[in-house]
Order: C-alpha cells, then structure tokens, then sequence
C-alpha cells in the first residue's frame, strides 16, 4: 500500500470580490518531498498556501492536507503544519531563546521544546542575543526554528530566503534538504532559479492558473524551447539584428554570450546562423534554462490576459 500523499488538493478556487486569485489549482505532494511553487508577484501562491495550511477556506475544491478534509479538519491541519510566512516576525527587544519561549507557549509545549530546538538549528550560541540584532541569515534560522518546534509533519514556505545572502540561503536549504531525508513534506514558493532547481519537482502559477508542473527537467523538456548561443565581440549589432527575426521569442545578453530562445527550433536556428554570420560570432545550440522557461510563461500567459 501507498502512503497517503501529503497534500492533494482539487480545485482549489478563492476569489476576493470580483477576481479569481486562484483559479482551479490541483497539487499533490509525496511525504518527504520538496516541492516549489513558483510564479510572478501576484500569481496567487501564498493565497494557495493558506488555502492548504487550513487558513483560508477555498470557495470552490476540495481536498486533504496530511489525511485531513481542508474544508473541515482546518485546526488538526494546523496542529501538524508549519507556516512560515513571508514577512516573519518576532520580538526584536526579546531575545532569541525567549522568542522561542513566546512560541512554545502559545503552542503549549514542554520547556525542553525551546532546548530542544536552539540545538537542532544551531543556535544555542547565540540564545541570549537580541533578535533584533540579528543578521538576515540568522533571523531566518529564528524563523524556522519557531515554525519546527512543535514538529510539523509538513513545512509551508512562503518566500524564506527573500534578501539573505547567498551562504545563508545554501545553509538553509542544506537544513531543509537534511529533514526531508527524515521525512519531512515541504512546500516552498520561491522566486530563484537555483532554489527551485533544488526542490523534487516544481509547480508554476500565473495569474492564479497551475501553468506546468513536474520535475525541473521535465518542465524545460515540456517547454519544447530551443536556446542558441552567441558569443563574439559584435553580439549587440547581433540582438538588433535578432529582435525582429521570424521565430525569435527571446533575446537575452548572458555577459559576452547573447541566448536567442524560441519554441518553433527550425526557425530560431536558421535565424541565429544569420545574425552569427553577419556579425561574425561563435555559435552553439545550448540547453534551456529554467530561467528561460519561466520568462517563456510569464510572457505566455500574459497574452492570454489581452
Ligand atoms: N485578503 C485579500 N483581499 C483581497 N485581495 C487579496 C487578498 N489576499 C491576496 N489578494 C490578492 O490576490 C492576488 C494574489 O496574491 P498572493 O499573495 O496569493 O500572490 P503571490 O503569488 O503570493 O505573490 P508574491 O509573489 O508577490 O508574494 C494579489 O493580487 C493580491 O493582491
């Protein structure tokens, strides 16, 4: 028999007075997967998640969220998830282990939770400093660690690493990536490349639609893009020259390399071999990016707003 997924939702429709923010969206996730949600500002995934935290009641789907009913199980949904938002906050003037102290009692957990949790996360060193005082790595670790303490079986993740620096941001995914091992379900809306390329599989939502979902490969695969590369000291005349050319969707400077993106191959090909002759540059074909990709549906379901 298989383990009952941990989330799988159907559906799911929420509107504020006259707009659909979310529109039909289906996700399911395994236990122990990290799963991204990615989309533009706006496109509807923190309504999504609160959705499926049991924060926000759907107007239209259904579903369960670790064996419970999302329309009627909202509190045990609760118990069993952490929620870490996007805008995170603490006492500043309390330091980090009576933050902690806060959190345990409103959730109602035993003193050793607090102990407990400053060594799991690394922090018993710094317990007594002031959480205001924090850098952004570290108030993000306080973040976590006050969303883990009463052991959530599912981990909602809305943007955690927005403006921590690159070291920060690997040490919390390392983190992350070590408690999924131990079976911990994780959904986190992202907007960087790297990060989503570290999740299992990714889902994408533009203006409340689910657009594509599946691993990262299977999502560029899915794409059907060609990418073309120039490279040469002329490439500036070459994206001019580019912009206008039948078949070329994309065009976009890489440093001293130019990446010319589009979904008919024939066509992007013929046109890059044109610009790298008349401009005399290097050219190969290249893999897609998920960077690419994204641009590609950003750009495509905005057309389908006109
Ligand atoms: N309580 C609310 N009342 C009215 N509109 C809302 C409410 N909550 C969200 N919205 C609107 O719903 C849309 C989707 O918002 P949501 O926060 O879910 O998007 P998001 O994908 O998480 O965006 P971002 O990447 O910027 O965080 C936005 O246009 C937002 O203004």
């Amino acid at each position: 028999m298989t383990a009952e997924p941990a989330i799988a939702v159907t559906g799911l429709v929420k509107r504020f007075g006259e707009r659909t923010v979310v529109d039909q969206v289906s996700i399911e996730v395994a236990r122990g997967e990290i799963v991204g949600f990615l989309g533009p500002n706006g496109s509807g995934k923190t309504t999504t998640i609160r959705m499926m935290c049991g924060l926000l009641t759907p107007d239209e789907g259904e579903g369960r969220v670790l064996g419970h009913d999302i329309l009627h199980d909202q509190r045990a949904i609760k118990r069993e998830v952490g929620y870490m938002t996007q805008r995170f906050s603490f006492y500043e003037d309390l330091t980090i282990e009576e933050n902690l102290q806060f959190v345990a009692g409103v959730f109602d957990l035993p003193r050793e939770a607090v102990a407990s949790t400053l060594v799991d996360l690394g922090l018993t060193s710094r317990k007594g400093q002031l959480a205001g005082s924090l850098s952004g790595g570290w108030k993000q670790r306080l973040a976590l660690a006050a969303c883990i303490m009463h052991r959530p079986k599912l981990l909602m993740l809305d943007e955690p690493t927005a403006g921590v620096d690159p070291k920060a941001r690997r040490e919390f995914w390392d983190e992350i990536h070590q408690r999924a091992a131990e079976g911990l379900t994780v959904l986190v809306s992202t907007h960087y490349m790297d990060e989503a390329e570290r999740c299992h599989r990714i889902n994408y939502i533009s203006y409340g639609k689910l657009i594509t979902q599946g691993t990262v490969a299977e999502v560029v695969r899915d794409a059907g893009l060609t990418t073309m590369v120039l490279e040469g000291p002329r490439i500036a005349e070459a994206q001019r020259m580019l912009r206008s050319m039948h078949g070329v969707e994309q065009v976009a400077p890489y440093g001293n390399s130019l990446h010319v993106i589009g979904r008919d191959g024939p066509a992007v090909r013929k046109a890059a071999q044109t610009a790298a002759e008349a401009t005399q540059s290097k050219l190969l074909e290249a893999e897609t990016s998920l960077e690419d990709v994204f641009i590609q549906l950003m750009g495509a379901s905005q057309d389908n707003m006109q």
